[in-house]
């Protein structure tokens, strides 16, 4: 495990804030972070806050701004960059080759795609990169140790991986929130509905992680013959239309992230 000793965090709102509070939560020295974010009022003791970026070598540079700063953002963080400095992004849809064009000083560049969970070291983090050093690399996957689960994948497949894993759950919070919206509208009072649906979505996923049997045969083990469970089912699985739906909602998030892109490719 090769930690950076230095790492300069550029933007730290909602998702940079969970990679923060989990590489922290994970022991991670918070003396190694600087952080440079316009508006941040506080960060934790021994991490450093700062408005402007710095003078001065990092041996690594995370990006974790909206893909649609990155022009006006370049000029200012560009001059940090050196041979021994790794640049990660966190941008969707902001290609490999775009990032290399706006950063040719780097001495490598890895896109993460990690998601809010982040923060309890329970996220899925898809890393792509190219021609980086085996210490880079190894770098790399210890700061993503204390996350989640890393995976080096084909920069080709990143805007779908974006879609399953980075904005994975907003669609997984839509299907908990449905859960209890579907349960008031058919008679149970809204606060207990909520409580009961977060519950069966934690208690269902967490047994899934730890059971040695796929999801689709916990759904037959939860199915009696002829009973409730299979009645439900039969109506999310007529004509494939939960399948159906959740195919055109992964469609709609990674084609975004092709048309994020090509703004980006474009300057936007
Ligand atoms: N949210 C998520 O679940 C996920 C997000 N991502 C990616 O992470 C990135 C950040 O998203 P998210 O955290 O949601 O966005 P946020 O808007 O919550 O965070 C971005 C932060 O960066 C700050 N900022 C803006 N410009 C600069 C700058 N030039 N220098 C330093 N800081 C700056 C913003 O400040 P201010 O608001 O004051 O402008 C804000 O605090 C995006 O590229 C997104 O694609 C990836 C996976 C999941
Ligand atoms: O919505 C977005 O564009 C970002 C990428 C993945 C999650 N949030």
């Amino acid at each position: 495990m090769t930690l950076p000793r230095k790492m300069l965090l550029i933007g730290c709102g909602n998702m940079g804030g969970a990679m923060l509070a989990g590489w922290l939560r994970g022991g991670v020295a918070p003396e190694t972070f600087t952080v440079v974010d316009p508006y941040l009022e506080t960060v934790a003791d021994g991490v450093t806050l700062l408005r402007e970026v710095p003078e001065g070598e990092f041996d690594a540079v995370q990006l974790a701004i909206k893909p649609q700063g990155l022009a006006d953002a370049v000029p200012g963080i560009e001059p940090v960059m050196g041979p021994n400095t790794v640049l990660l992004s966190l941008l969707a849809g902001v290609e490999w080759e775009t990032l290399a064009q706006r950063f040719p000083r780097a001495g490598g560049i890895v896109r993460i795609m990690p998601n809010l969970s982040a923060a309890l070291g329970k996220s899925p983090i898809a890393l792509a990169g190219e021609g980086l050093s085996d210490a880079q690399t190894a770098m790399v996957e210890a700061l993503t140790a204390p996350l989640g689960q890393g995976e080096w994948i084909d920069e080709g497949h990143f805007d779908l991986v974006t879609a399953l894993a980075g904005s994975g759950p907003a669609f997984v919070y839509r299907f908990i929130d449905a859960l209890g919206a579907a349960a008031t509208s058919l008679g149970l009072p809204e606060e207990q509905a909520q409580r009961l649906a977060l519950a069966t979505v934690e208690g269902a996923s967490a047994l899934a992680a730890q059971s040695d049997v796929s999801p689709g045969d916990l759904a037959r083990r939860v199915a009696s013959p002829g009973g409730t469970t299979q009645a439900g089912l039969d109506t999310l699985d007529a004509n494939n239309r939960l399948l159906d739906l959740i195919t055109d909602t992964l469609r709609a998030a990674a084609r975004r992230g092709a048309e994020m892109a090509e703004e980006a490719r474009r300057g936007g």
